[in-house]
Formats: C-alpha cells, structure tokens, sequence
C-alpha cells in the first residue's frame, strides 16, 4: 500500500479499547459461569483469535462494536475440542491460554500463524511443567505447537527469568487450577492486569511488593463480571508521536489508560521535553486520563533502559522513530525482548527506517539512533508485524513521498481503525 500522510493533525479521538486488558477480561469471563459484559472491548484480529477459541471450547460469545457478551457454563462445562485450537498472530492468546489449558480436564493442541510459531515457548513450558503441567513443544520443547494433556496442577514459588507479564500471567493462570498456593516473583515489574482484573472476578490475590500470591484451587472462587476495557496507551502511542513531529499539531486523546506498569512513553515524551498534558480521570477500574499532544520543535535526546523498558516495550518502535527527530543521539538498552515479538523489531526498527533515510544502528540490546536524514528509498515493509506497519505510516509525515508499506494489513491485530482515525484528525 501507498501511505503518505499529511498534518497538521487537531481535533479530539478515542482511541481502541486495550489489547492486554481485553484478552483478559475474555479469558476471565469466559472460565467464569454466567452472563459477563465486556464494555468497549478491543476488536483486533489478536482477541478475536482468543474468542475464537473459547467458543471451540462451547462458550457463547456475541460480538458487537461497543460491547462483547459471554455467556459460559463455566470451565467445568468446556466441551473437548475436535481441532487443533488456533491463536493467529497473538503471543499472549498463546502463552495465557498455555497456562488455562494445563488446568483442563481434555487434551488440548495450540498454534498459531508462521510468526507465533518463532517465537519462544520454552520461557512457559518451564515453569508450567515444574507445575506437574503435561505440556510439550515442538522443537526441543521451544516452540509451538503446544500439546497439552491433563493434569493435577501443584502449587509453585517462581522466579521470572525474564520480564514477561506472559510468564507471569501463564503461571497465574494455570495457578488458579492449583492444589496448593501460586507465588510468582518478578523483578522489574511487568503489566499488572491479570493480577488487578482477577479479584473483580472474585479472585483474591496477594500482591507483597515482588510477589505476586494465588490461594489454592482459587478457580472455585471465579465468578462472572461485567468490565470496561479502557483506550490502549500502546495503539495512543502512533497518535501521540505523529502529533509531536508534525508541525502545528494539537490533539487530545480521550480515556486513554495510564497504568502505571504502562505509562512510560509518558515518561519519555516528558524528558525529551515534549508537549504533552496528561488529565487524570476519576474512575474505579483501570486509571485513564485524557491526553494532550502538540508539535514540539527542538526534542531533546533520550538514553532509555532498565525498569523503564517492559513499561513500554510495544511503544519502542514508534518511540525510536521519535528519537530521530530529537537534537543528538538516543539510546534504547536492555530491549533484548525486541527480539521476540512478531518479528525482530530491533531489526526491524533499524533496517526499515535506515531505508528511509534516517540514521539508526542496532546494537546486541537495543539501538542508537541520531537525528538527520540522509534520502533514500520510499518502500519498507511491515514484516507482517502491526506495530512495526503502523511506525512506518506515522515515519511518512516525515517524507515528501509516498512510502510503499509492504504488508500494511497487519495493523488489523492491534488498531484495525488505525487510518480512519489518523483522517478523522486531518492526516
Ligand atoms: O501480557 C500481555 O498482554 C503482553 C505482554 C507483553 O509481552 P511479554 O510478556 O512477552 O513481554 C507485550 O509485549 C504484549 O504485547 C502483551
Ligand atoms: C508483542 C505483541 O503482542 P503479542 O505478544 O500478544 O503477539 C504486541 O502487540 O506488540
């Protein structure tokens, strides 16, 4: 596809409900026997996939724009299914229902599309075996698909190895099925949603600084809820930058969610001395604001690591196109996970952008990126991966020619509505 879009963006938009929250709130609601409503859900081709597969387990789902309604039986009642259980392009409709599955009473098989099958699912099959789980993985147990038998789930204390709220989420999931208590232990946090959502499904949780504490056979207590799934921060995140590098932009975004295990490009926007005005909205679930965006001229240059990294880790392609815009030289360390997602977005960030002219090198952790442009091609591909699809169209406000974006579909996992918005506000 041809993209070139034009600014300045103004005006106010709401953007998609949150990937992460609405998987959950599907998976929650769909072990759970009752009637739950999930209000402003997240339609993207990712939990489409995790729907899809609770209703081959027999759980009805209705799917409608501002609403998803699931009426359950509950887990006890799931039918065995007759085919291998598909998870499209989404790491976490694999990794979390990895950890369900293990919890079932039937033999269960998951995989996805050519890209969720690179992927690493050896990080699961470790602490979900030591949790008497029967999972295995093609390829030396590393790789989907996941073949998983039934099995009387024990109680764990885990360390995660890696910052993955995957990890985290697939132990908790899997934990709720067990005979004895669930401590997982994270060293830098990771997003905290399964561990928030659970107990507004009736399931109590401990959370002790690092550890993070199931009770057991804490499934008993589930119970169907209705929740309302607040904007994502990672699909905000192309409308934010595309404000912020195109002159005489001005846009407010509205009920956008600001957990704190994921508001760093907040944090980033602020240091490099963009201009933006988070307005902290009064709710009971998941904190949102409305925010601010405009054009700023003179960013100034960031080095980002450590803690900082998981709390925007789906922004960080988007974040580096920002960086080339800044005065001087940016810094991303210790994004190694980069790596691992659809694609390898360090790659990825590095090789499409350098096409285009912008100056970026990548290094074993992350990248360094410079400003200045030197003109190049005017094509780039996607790599089939949304995020990086969508980075590449907010790169075009940057160019004086259209950019030919290989694979732009992609952007229907995440943001299907990503273009119609980015027009509402003037692109
Ligand atoms: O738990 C989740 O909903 C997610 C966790 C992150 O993955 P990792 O746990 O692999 O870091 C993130 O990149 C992904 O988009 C969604
Ligand atoms: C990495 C992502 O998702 P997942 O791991 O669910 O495929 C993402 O949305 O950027």
């Amino acid at each position: 596809m041809n993209i070139k879009l034009k600014a300045p963006l103004k005006g106010e938009a709401k953007v998609p409900g949150d990937k992460s929250i609405t998987h959950r709130a599907i998976i929650f609601s769909s072990l759970a026997e009752g009637r739950s409503v999930i209000h402003q859900p997240l339609l993207g081709a990712d939990c489409l996939s995790t729907i899809d597969v609770f209703r081959r387990l027999g759980v009805t789902i209705t799917v409608g724009a501002e609403q998803v309604i699931i009426e359950s039986r509950g887990w006890q009642q799931f039918e065995e299914p007759v085919q291998a259980l598909y998870t499209g392009n989404s790491g976490t409709t694999t990794r979390l229902l990895a950890g369900v599955m293990s919890g079932l009473p039937f033999r269960t098989i998951l995989s996805g599309d050519a890209s969720i099958g690179r992927r690493p699912m050896k990080r699961i099959i470790d602490p979900l075996t030591q949790m008497g789980a029967r999972v295995s993985g093609s390829r030396h147990n590393t790789r989907t698909p996941l073949v998983i038998e039934p099995a009387r789930i024990q109680g764990i204390h885990y360390t995660l190895p890696v910052a993955s709220a995957q990890v985290k989420s697939a132990v908790l999931l899997a934990g709720l099925f067990a005979e004895a208590p669930v401590t997982v232990i994270e060293n830098v946090r990771t997003r905290n949603h399964t561990e928030t959502m659970l107990p507004v499904y009736g399931v109590p949780v401990k959370v002790e600084d690092k550890a993070i504490t199931l009770g057991s056979r804490a499934i008993g207590q589930l119970h169907a809820s209705d929740f309302t799934v607040p904007g994502d921060i990672s699909s905000a995140a192309f409308l934010m930058v595309a404000a912020l590098i195109t002159p005489g932009s001005d846009i407010t975004l509205h009920d956008v969610g600001i957990n704190e295990t994921r508001d760093g490009i907040i944090e980033v926007i602020n240091k490099m001395g963009g201009a933006i005005e988070v307005d902290k909205q009064t709710t009971t679930g998941e904190p949102t604001a409305a925010i601010r965006i405009r054009y700023t001229e003179n960013l100034k240059p960031l080095t980002i690591e450590g803690e900082l990294i998981p709390r925007l880790i789906d922004e960080l392609p988007v974040i580096a196109l920002l960086m080339t815009q800044a005065a001087g030289t940016s810094v991303i360390k210790d994004a190694e996970e980069l790596k691992v997602k659809e694609t390898n977005r360090i790659d990825a960030v590095v090789e499409e952008l350098s096409n285009l002219g912008f100056r970026l090198t990548a290094t074993t952790d992350g990248m360094i990126i410079r400003s200045g442009r030197d003109h190049r091609q005017n094509a780039a591909d996607s790599r089939g991966d949304h995020r990086i699809g969508m980075m590449l169209a907010v790169a075009s406000l940057l160019l004086d020619e259209p950019v030919h974006i290989d694979g732009f579909d992609s952007i229907a996992v995440s943001f299907p509505d990503f273009m119609e918005m980015m027009e509402r506000l003037g692109a």
